[in-house]
This record gives structure tokens, C-alpha cells and sequence, in this order.
């Protein structure tokens, strides 16, 4: 451990990404790697609320364990600003609050995290070491496909089961709502941790926990009253919970192994009933309105709708407002053309469209125009230059369309909201490239090829979304196929090293095995920041309007979304009602529609405000105008006929809080 010890230096190896919590003793944060892009947790310690011996006893703890299931230290950081432990990083929060953001899980994924925090409480039995204060707050959860993984942190008040013996016991802090009878006296078990496990599946279950009040009465409930279970809750897993709950230690499960077998058998043989993706709690809520959203309804009334009548299906919509003269404008991809409206959908100008050669795939837009991207390469689409002349339908027509840049590979583009510069991601035989381009809507360059500022090496080999982040930040997301190298092959060390050294240090993420999606983080520079491996992957991904946050739909699941902010990294994943095909964000949050018309509505903390009917289904785009924050775009096709809505949400007399 004294190796451990390192001497001050005076630049840590991390970089700091945000704060994600405080506790008694300190901060938490999210660190990256400086040189591998490795994302970590650094718990900070203050010296006069964390005294030395107690440090040393929880780094003793988190040393000898190294478990799947725990969150275990790494290292200890020693710099000028303090000393840290430096812990594996969970991007999911702590269970609670996943119970706290009722229905996002389902009995089976509920189940799987108390058996994981078995399988880690397992381990540490093992060791001789009972954790004392297992509770939801502590159990920290990374993400996994379509889950969540629960691994146990805080060994703060953690005790060796020898010391029981040693110091007559006298260990009674804790979370009275968790704690065993047993430990009022100060007395401490390897079935204390299982009874506190016992409480976290019933509160799991049925939504709260089996005794409430005040510490006195909390342990006055421990030590004298049956725990009372709902009929809701199947009898297989009755049984369990009546067993880890227990009044004398002796008669709860013998050991943490016992308690997961039980649990196991309990999943396999009662819950084929159809139960497995019942949302947790399993106890009907009285209220609906307790879900966080009204129930669907119409938007009424119709007519203060705007409607235009389409020729054909719009497949793209973007909204900006233009800086010249501040009206809002659409813009519109229907197969090859790209067309403007203007913010009032009933009054177009006489030349709104220009048809390009190639069906449009998207459209990137900036103040002064947008990028169509095709799959021969990227088009600048030029708004005119505006006119002095009063007149408000000066700059708002399309003007020219230029190929800007023919890329023949698979690639990705973003583009800065200033329109200064963008950024491609290109993969050729296994080596990707980041190339930062600027010179582009400027006055006096348009249709010129943009100018390439820097081009560096990247490890997405197979990219799928390149997100500008902000006027000087980006993340390129790709797919990791499992057994991808990272280092790519067609690289040789000499050229990669000079692209280091001409553009920075680029992190590698180790090349083991992984499958997900990575995210690299860079400069507009193209310095990167951080590179880390999700284990799932992403599709739809959406920037957000809190800085740094992004909603994705991972693949192969349906009923919903993650919310995902990157600095620091947090992950929620959000159960829906609908099945979102189509994803749009505003100031406020989020628009999501399904192929029926359901239109689901989330604020920035992904929490649902309203689930309503689109006025037809068949929804082909959807848009939020940036001009008025509560106006919603929406076209739908069906049947050779098609309809372009703006729709005002303050119809659904919502409070919108941003
Ligand atoms: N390894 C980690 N990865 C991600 N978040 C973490 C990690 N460790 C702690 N956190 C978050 O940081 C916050 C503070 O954690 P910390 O363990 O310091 O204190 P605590 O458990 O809240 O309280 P106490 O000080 O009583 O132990 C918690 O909200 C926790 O969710």
C-alpha cells in the first residue's frame, strides 16, 4: 500500500470533468486520463474531515477487493491541490435514484441488480469484510446493453469480521431504514449486510420500505414487527424477503451465495408468469398523475394550427432563425430538393427550393445557411446575401448549392451554429481521420472548397455521429465491432507518433476485446480530450440543450432513450410509452414521436410533461423552431397526401421550466 503513496506532483495524471457529488468527507468527480482517456472517479479527501487512519482503513478495504460487483480503487492521486482515490466510475448514479424515477426499470433488471449486489457482498464476505451501510445510495451502477451493472461502493464504516471479536461490539452507525436488529446493539454479521439487502428488494418491489419513521421507531420496527408483504409481490420472492429479513441473524440465509441461489431460483421457476417486464414497483400507484405525465390526449383546438399541404414527404426538417433580420426559417429536404420556408408557413417566397443530384440524408444548418449531405459528399446551401432594403424576405431564399467536399467513404459531418467551420470524420482501409474545415459561409467564399485547418488520425474506424459540442469542442461517435483493434493497423507508430506530436497527445482506449460505441472528445484543434468505451450502442443521437448532454435510442430496444451527459459523464436511461422513432431537442427538452402519432414531450432531466396525438400519424420529421421555443414542426405522408403542422404546445398548458 505504501507504493501507493506517491509524492505530490504537480500535475495530476487526470483531468477534472466535473463534480458528480459530495460526501461527508469530500468531492467526487469525473476524471479523464490524460494520456489513455481512461474516464475514472476521484474522491477528493479532506485532510481535517478525513482523518489519515480512517483513509487508510477504507483504502485498505477498496484495495483488497477487486470485484465486478465493487466499485474498487485504482490508485491514490497525491497533487498540489490534494490527495484523491482514484475508483472505477460508474455512469448511471446510485440505485436510488433509479427507484426515486419511478418505472425505468423492470422486475427482471430490478432483480439482476440485488444479485449482483450479492455476488459483490459474496466476495467481501469472503474477504473477512462486512460493508455495515449497504443501502441504495451505495450502490453505484455503469451501464450495460439494455441494463445496468450495481457494484458497491462506500466501505467507509466497513468492519473485518475479526474485529467483532476485537472490540466487543460497538459498531452501530449506519442508515437506520437498512440496518439488521442486530446492529442497534452494535453487533455486526455477514446476515447484516443480507438483511439490508433484504430491505433494498422490498423497496425495490413494492416502492417503499418495510418500516418508516423516525430513527427511534425505525429500530423499534427492526426489532419487534413482522414485515407485512403485498400480494402484488409473487410468493416465490416472498419467500426470499421474509427470509432475509429475519429478526436473529442465525436464521437468515446462510450466506450472501445462499440469498443470489435463492433469488436465482426464484426468477427462473415463479416469474415465467409473464411477469419479467412488469415496471418496478409492482404495487399499482393509486394516482397516474404520479407516473410524471398526463394521460394522451388530442391537441385541441385544431384550428389555431398552421398547415401546409406537401407535394411530397418531407424525410428532413431543420429550423434556425436567421441573423439578419431575426426571422425564423425551415428548412426543408424532401428526396433531392432542399427548400426554405419561412417561419409562417402560409407565406413562402417565390424561389424557396434547389434540387440537388442526389437524395438529401441530412441537413447540418448554421445562420447563413446549411449543409445538405448526400452520399457523394457535402453541399453548402447559401442564403442570399440580405438586400438593404427593409424588405423581410431579404435574406431568406436559398441562393446557390455548391459541392463543397466530395467524400466518396463512409462519413460524418458537423457543423459549428456560428458556420465558421465543420468537421468530418472519414474511415479508409481501417484508419480514421478528423479534418476540421473553415472558411466556409463566409461573405466571398461561397462555393469555394473550405479551407482544412487540421487533420489528425482518430480510432473511429466505422463512425456514425460527429456532434459539435459547442464553438470549440466536438465528439465523434463510432461503432466497435467486439474484437476491434483501436490502434488502427494501416498506421505506422512513426506516422501516429507524428500526428501526436503535431496535434497533441490523442489518447488510446486499450484495444481488448471491446464492443459499444466509442465516444472521442476533441478540440476544434483536433486535441483529444478523452476517448471512453460504451458497452452499448448508440443509434439517433441527438445533441441536446444543456450544454454537453445528448439523448441517443440504443439499438435493438424499443420503449426507450438514454440521456446522456458527457462532462460529466451521466447516464439515465428513460423509459417511454411510445416506441420513438423520431427525436427533436428545444430549450426546454425534448420531442419524441412514434409512427402512430404519439408524441411524448421531456424536459432536460428526461422527465416526461406530456404525451399527446399529432393532429395525423404517419409523422415523417419533426422540428422544433428555434424562433419561438414552443412552437413544434411536424409533417406526416400517407396515402399520396402530406401535411406540413406547426403546432403551438402552449395548447397543452404546460409549465415549460428552463
Ligand atoms: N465511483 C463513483 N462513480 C460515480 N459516482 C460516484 C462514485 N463514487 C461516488 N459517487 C457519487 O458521489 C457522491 C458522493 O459519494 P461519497 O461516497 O463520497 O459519499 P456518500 O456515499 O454520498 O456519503 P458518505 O460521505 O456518507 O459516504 C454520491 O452521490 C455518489 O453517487
Amino acid at each position: 500500500m505504501t507504493k501507493l503513496l506517491v509524492a505530490g506532483s504537480k500535475r495530476s495524471k487526470y483531468r477534472l470533468l466535473g463534480l458528480v457529488g459530495q460526501g461527508q468527507f469530500g468531492k467526487v468527480y469525473c476524471a479523464s486520463h490524460r494520456q489513455t482517456g481512461k474516464i475514472v472517479a476521484m474522491k477528493s479527501l479532506d485532510r481535517h474531515r478525513f482523518p489519515t487512519h480512517k483513509f487508510l482503513r477504507e483504502l485498505r478495504f477498496l484495495l483488497s477487493l477487486q470485484h465486478e460487483n465493487i466499485v474498487s480503487c485504482q490508485s491514490l492521486e497525491h497533487t498540489a491541490t490534494g490527495r484523491y482515490l482514484v475508483m472505477d466510475y460508474c455512469e448511471g448514479g446510485n440505485l436510488r435514484s433509479l427507484i426515486d424515477g419511478q418505472s425505468s426499470l423492470t422486475l427482471t433488471q430490478g432483480l439482476q441488480l440485488v444479485i449482483d449486489v450479492l455476488a459483490g457482498l459474496d466476495h467481501a464476505h469472503r474477504q473477512g469484510i462486512i460493508h455495515c451501510d449497504i443501502k441504495p445510495e451505495n450502490i453505484l451502477l455503469s451501464v450495460q446493453p439494455t441494463g445496468w451493472r450495481a457494484r458497491i461502493s462506500d466501505f467507509g464504516i466497513a468492519r473485518l469480521v475479526q474485529e467483532m471479536y476485537e472490540d466487543g461490539f460497538s459498531n452501530n452507525t449506519g442508515s437506520p431504514a437498512y440496518m439488521a436488529p442486530e446492529r442497534f446493539y452494535g453487533q455486526y454479521f455477514p446476515a447484516s449486510d443480507l438483511y439490508a439487502v433484504g430491505v433494498m428488494l422490498f423497496e425495490l418491489l413494492v416502492g417503499v420500505r418495510p418500516f418508516s419513521g423516525t430513527p427511534e421507531e425505525l429500530m423499534s420496527a427492526h426489532l419487534n414487527r413482522p414485515v407485512q408483504i403485498p400480494a402484488s409481490v409473487p410468493p416465490s420472492l416472498q419467500t426470499v424477503i421474509v427470509t432475509a429479513l429475519r429478526k436473529l441473524p442465525a436464521r437468515r440465509f446462510p450466506d450472501a451465495a445462499a440469498m443470489l441461489k435463492a433469488l436465482q431460483t426464484a426468477i427462473s421457476s415463479g416469474l415465467e408468469s409473464g411477469l419479467a417486464s412488469t415496471p418496478l414497483p409492482l404495487e399499482p400507484l393509486e394516482d397516474p398523475a404520479e407516473m410524471g405525465f398526463d394521460p394522451p390526449r388530442a391537441i385541441a383546438p385544431f384550428v389555431s394550427l398552421q398547415q401546409q399541404p406537401l407535394q411530397q414527404p418531407i424525410h428532413q426538417l431543420a429550423t434556425q432563425v436567421t441573423p439578419r433580420n431575426g426571422t425564423g426559417v425551415t428548412w426543408v429536404a424532401s428526396g433531392t430538393l432542399v427548400a426554405i420556408h419561412r417561419a409562417d408557413l402560409t407565406e413562402l417566397p417565390n424561389r424557396n427550393a434547389i434540387s440537388l443530384p442526389e437524395t438529401v440524408q441530412q441537413l447540418r444548418v448554421c445562420t447563413q445557411g446549411c449543409l445538405a449531405v448526400t452520399q457523394r459528399g457535402i453541399y453548402g446551401v447559401f442564403l442570399e446575401p440580405a438586400v438593404p432594403d427593409g424588405n423581410p424576405a431579404s435574406g431568406t431564399t436559398p441562393d446557390v448549392a455548391r459541392l463543397l467536399l466530395p467524400l466518396a467513404t463512409a462519413f460524418q459531418v458537423g457543423l459549428a451554429p456560428s458556420g465558421n467551420w465543420m468537421a468530418t470524420v472519414t474511415s479508409h482501409q481501417g484508419i480514421g481521420k478528423l479534418t476540421i474545415w473553415d472558411g466556409l459561409f463566409e461573405i466571398g467564399s461561397w462555393g469555394k472548397i473550405p479551407r482544412q485547418r487540421v487533420s489528425v488520425s482518430c480510432q473511429a474506424t466505422q463512425p456514425t455521429h460527429l456532434l459539435v459540442l459547442d464553438a470549440h469542442h466536438l465528439a465523434v461517435l463510432s461503432d466497435l465491432r467486439a474484437g476491434s483493434s483501436l490502434q488502427p493497423p494501416g498506421a505506422s507508430d512513426a506516422e501516429t507518433d507524428l500526428l501526436d506530436h503535431r496535434f497533441a497527445v490523442a489518447p488510446r482506449v486499450p484495444a481488448t476485446g471491446l464492443a459499444g460505441t466509442l465516444i472521442e472528445i476533441y478540440t476544434r484543434r483536433g486535441n483529444c480530450l478523452g476517448s471512453w468505451v460504451l458497452p452499448i450502442y448508440l443509434e439517433q443521437v441527438l445533441l441536446g440543450n444543456r450544454p454537453y448532454q445528448i439523448l441517443a435510442k440504443e439499438r435493438h430496444t424499443t420503449h426507450s432513450v438514454l440521456l446522456i451527459d458527457l462532462k460529466p459523464l451521466r447516464i439515465q436511461r428513460l423509459c417511454l410509452t411510445i416506441q420513438p422513432i423520431l427525436m427533436t431537442s428545444m430549450v426546454w427538452g425534448y420531442a419524441l414521436a412514434d409512427t402512430a402519432g404519439q408524441l411524448m414531450l421531456l424536459d432536460l432531466r428526461g422527465q416526461p410533461v406530456a404525451q399527446v396525438q399529432a393532429p395525423k400519424p404517419n409523422i415523417t420529421a419533426i422540428a422544433l423552431t428555434g424562433l419561438n421555443p414552443y412552437t413544434l414542426l411536424l409533417s406526416t405522408w400517407g396515402k399520396a397526401q402530406g401535411m406540413l403542422y406547426q403546432i403551438d404546445l402552449r395548447q397543452l398548458e404546460i409549465d415549460f421550466l428552463f
